[in-house]
């Protein structure tokens, strides 16, 4: 079949020599050259020329291009394909080599080589002819020319078949579709060849098949199979976007007719065959045999043993038996957490609803609270009451999607994601997974972290989840996911509206001496070898280690502490072992017992930990009790503040000087509270004559002629948020009125212009931080009064609570005596 007359191929075509790849007619290929004639083409040709005929070239397939070009030629394949180099790019790494990308255009046979060097010259004859592209569909065979025809009309039949057991919304699928319909028959052979899954040698066969009907013969098997394969497919379970991918074999840019050639763009992110990608690239970096022979070895060692042990550990076979029984779970949690009421009535409703519905299918539980309030350890625990295996995956700092979802295998270093490798680890397809710390998830340039989790997550989509490694499907549908955040703010909304959250508040100083004596105490002593009868912590002594060597909402400082002392004392206790028995004996006065500062005398058993003996091990007291000491001047104030580590407790100072009016805000502040402190300043000069409040020289505005300074201390670290609203008005209130504000008294709220308070959040956390920094009264918006139900009755106790409506209620209360009429009540 030769062309003819019609649009002609240059008769003289440099050849491109591969043997990896076939390009066929209407379709697009990538390749890698590196052999020295090869390279002379692209250099002297391809670079070159500036004419359209200069991009043209002839690409024989199955035939080497010799190492050195001073070696005789192999026998060329009969028949190549005349291409358009449409992309050369080169580089020096590995080592010098070009990539290109080439579009198929027509076969030509070689008649006969016209120079070897630098490059091969051929004289060639065209085998297709060209205008089949330019044709619209329908014109190219039709159903009246014999068994040409219904051989097309069958092999059309079969490409939409195949099409229709496909998902249409995946792009390559409907791209094919459309093809289908505007292409002429005559060209399907090939275009079809090359984007379904077979192999070289196939292709290789369809190139060879210069008549259309024999072309038609071969390419028809391939579809056909490639339909009962899929069928069988479909049995066996549904089909995801990901299995089309993988029928079609697709990698967009490498297949594609020439009409669509500048239409679609190039997507290298593509599922393709990365095993061939590999060994491509294994091959192109010219290793020793003996490197390749441990390289092969150890890749696919690995890939295969990772595959193998995700396969038959999470296989049906491999589940851990749920042995849920409520009552025991009720009891291992409330052994193994004090407190957190709350969120175990949650977790063991959570539990039950799972157990009656015998389903996976519900919210994602995320326990959010400040570091060290146990949510890590109930997450273990829930593992523990399901008889589950337990895996953690620290999502703190992850930016990159390939840590969720793993690494294609041509990337160096490539490994599967963490998900896989948890479920490799666990050995189990149905572990209790907590995704720890999912609010500090980064983004970067390699994608989202937080976009693969969504996938990870949604039960609809993770019965078949795809690590780009292993690049087959695991269903994770099993698996039970937990999360654990510090705070909402920054959980990415799409993954936050997926999850139920859990509030788990910081603790009170009640509890964490509980918690200390019940859990903390007796793990540090069995971590450090320790028996009670060696050491003893008294209760004031925890009391002391909370309130002046920690500041924390959770008990982990607690626990270090704790852990200091437990050191601290086994060194005693290992000295005095090696004492001989009549030293040991030596008796001791009982003042000195507990006390660890003399190092030559054994100690008395057990070693009582007293404020001495603290001081000794922790060195002098960190926090002293320090608000009433700071709130003996006038324009000082204690607010409240909310963290993502728990409450705390948040001084305010304001001065005033000779000046224009002018208000100076420092102590790192945000808008929204440089926007309270300008709200507090406008309410207190709109109301000075109420409240008598005088400027720098005793007049009416407190502003003129005077400059105002506040001052949020800790002035490194960052503050926002409108709750200090009501501390900044009782601060100036008492710069201007030169009156104190009550030693014990702390408060929080947000203002408005007309003076209304308004409700702010983290009461619980806030009014904890409150009572162990020894407040006593706390003044409140009135809307936030429902809050206080969630405060433990003995805190609730220690604390006068005021609730307010207007700034002149929060007056009254913050200064002794009230406010509003100091005079009258000052006689009283
Ligand atoms: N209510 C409690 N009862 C017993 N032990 C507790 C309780 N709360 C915390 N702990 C202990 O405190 C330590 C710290 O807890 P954990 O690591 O679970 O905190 P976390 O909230 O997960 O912190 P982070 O947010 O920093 O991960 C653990 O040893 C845990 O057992």
């Amino acid at each position: 079949m030769t062309s003819g007359s019609g649009i002609q191929i240059p008769s003289r075509l440099p050849l491109l020599l591969t043997h990896e790849g076939v390009l066929l007619p209407g379709s697009t290929v990538r390749f890698s050259v590196d052999s020295p004639r090869n390279m002379h083409l692209v250099s002297h040709r391809l670079l070159k020329g500036t004419s359209l005929k200069s991009t043209i070239i002839g690409v024989i397939p199955n035939t080497r291009d010799p190492e050195h070009d001073t070696d005789d030629l192999p026998s060329l394949h009969k028949i190549g394909t005349a291409g358009i180099a449409v992309q050369v790019v080169g580089s020096n790494w590995p080592k010098p080599h070009y990539t290109l990308l080439i579009t198929g255009l027509c076969r030509f046979s070689v008649t006969s080589l016209l120079k070897e060097r630098p490059f091969v010259l051929a004289e060639v004859e065209q085998l297709d002819k060209l205008e089949q592209y330019t044709s619209p569909a329908g014109e190219g065979v039709t159903a009246e020319d014999g068994e040409l025809g219904e051989l097309s009309q069958k092999f059309h039949q079969a490409a939409i078949q195949l099409l229709g057991m496909l998902d249409m919304s995946v792009p390559v699928v409907a791209k094919l579709r459309r093809l289908l319909d505007s292409l002429p028959r005559e060209t399907l052979p090939d275009v079809v060849a090359s984007m379904i899954r077979t192999s070289n040698k196939e292709k290789l066969q369809v190139l060879d098949a210069v008549s259309l009907e024999e072309r038609f013969k071969k390419a028809l098997p391939m579809l056909t199979r490639q339909i009962e394969g899929l069928k069988l497919l479909q049995k066996t379970r549904k089909i995801s976007p990901d299995t089309e991918k993988r029928v079609l074999s697709v990698r967009k840019g490498r297949v594609f007719p020439v009409q669509q050639l500048n239409l679609d763009d190039e997507d290298e992110d593509d599922d393709g065959d990365d095993t061939t990608a590999l060994e491509r690239k294994v091959r192109g970096a010219n290793m020793t045999e003996a490197a390749l022979k441990v390289f092969i070895n150890f890749v696919f060692y690995f890939f295969f043993w990772t595959i193998y042990l995700v396969h038959t550990h999470t296989s049906p076979k491999t589940h851990s038996s749920d042995c849920l029984d409520i009552r025991a779970a009720r009891t291992l949690l409330d052994n193994d957490h004090y407190a957190m009421d709350k969120l175990k009535r949650r977790v063991l409703e959570y539990l039950a609803v799972r157990q009656l519905k015998t389903s996976l299918k519900g919210p994602i539980l995320c326990f959010v609270g400040p570091p060290g309030v146990g949510k890590t350890s109930v997450g273990r625990s829930i593992a523990r009451t399901l008889g589950r295996e337990f895996h953690r995956i620290a999502l703190g700092g992850v930016c990159d999607q390939s840590d969720i979802r793993g690494h294609r295998r041509t990337y160096v270093g490539s490994m599967p994601g963490r998900i896989i490798n948890g479920l490799k680890t666990v050995g189990v397809n149905n572990p209790v997974f907590l995704l720890d710390e999912v609010d500090k998830l980064g983004k970067s340039l390699q994608g989202d972290p937080a976009a693969a989790l969504l996938e990870v997550l949604d039960p609809e989509q993770n019965h078949s989840f795809t690590d780009h490694y292993l690049n087959v499907a695991f269903d994770l549908s099993q698996v039970l996911f937990i999360a654990t955040a510090n705070a909402t703010a920054t959980i990415p909304p799409a993954l936050l509206d997926r999850m139920e959250v859990l509030q788990v508040p910081g603790y009170t100083q009640e509890e964490k001496v509980e918690i200390a004596h019940r859990h903390l105490i007796p793990n540090q002593l069995e971590q450090h070898g320790l028996t009670p009868q060696q050491l003893q912590i008294p209760q004031n002594t925890t009391t002391d280690i909370i309130g002046r060597y920690t500041r924390e909402a959770g008990v982990r400082s607690l626990e270090r502490k704790i852990g200091a002392i437990c050191r601290a004392v086994a060194v005693k206790v290992a000295e005095g072992h090696r004492v001989p028995r009549s030293d040991a004996s030596t008796p001791e006065s009982p003042a000195k017992q507990g006390t660890i500062s003399d190092p030559h005398t054994p100690p008395e058993m057990p070693i009582v930990i007293d404020h001495t003996a603290l001081k000794d091990i922790l060195g002098p007291p960190v926090f002293e009790m320090e608000v009433s000491e700071r709130l003996t001047l006038p324009g000082v104030a204690l607010g409240l503040a909310w963290t993502p580590l728990g409450g705390e407790i948040m001084f305010v100072e304001a001065s005033r000087m000779e000046g224009e009016g002018q208000l100076t805000l420092t102590g790192q502040l945000g808008d929204v509270m440089k926007e309270s402190a300008h709200l507090a300043i406008s309410w207190l000069r709109a109301n000075a004559k109420v409240y008598k409040l005088t400027n720098i020289v005793g007049g009416p505005d407190p502003l003129e002629g005077t400059d105002i300074h506040l001052h949020f201390p800790a002035g490194a670290v960052t503050k926002d948020g409108p709750s200090a609203g009501v501390t900044i008005v009782t601060c100036l209130a008492s710069l201007f009125s030169g009156r104190l504000v009550r030693s014990d008294v702390a408060m929080t709220g947000e203002i408005t212009l007309r003076g209304l308070v308004l409700p702010v959040g983290g009461i619980k956390d806030k009014v904890l931080a409150a009572h162990r920094a020894g407040v006593k009264r706390i003044i409140l918006p009135k809307r936030n009064e429902k809050d206080l139900e969630e405060i433990p009755a003995n805190v609730r106790a220690d604390l006068d609570f005021v609730t307010t409506k207007n700034l002149d209620e929060v007056l009254n209360a913050a200064f002794d005596g009230g406010f509003t009429h100091p005079q009258l009540t000052s006689k009283l």
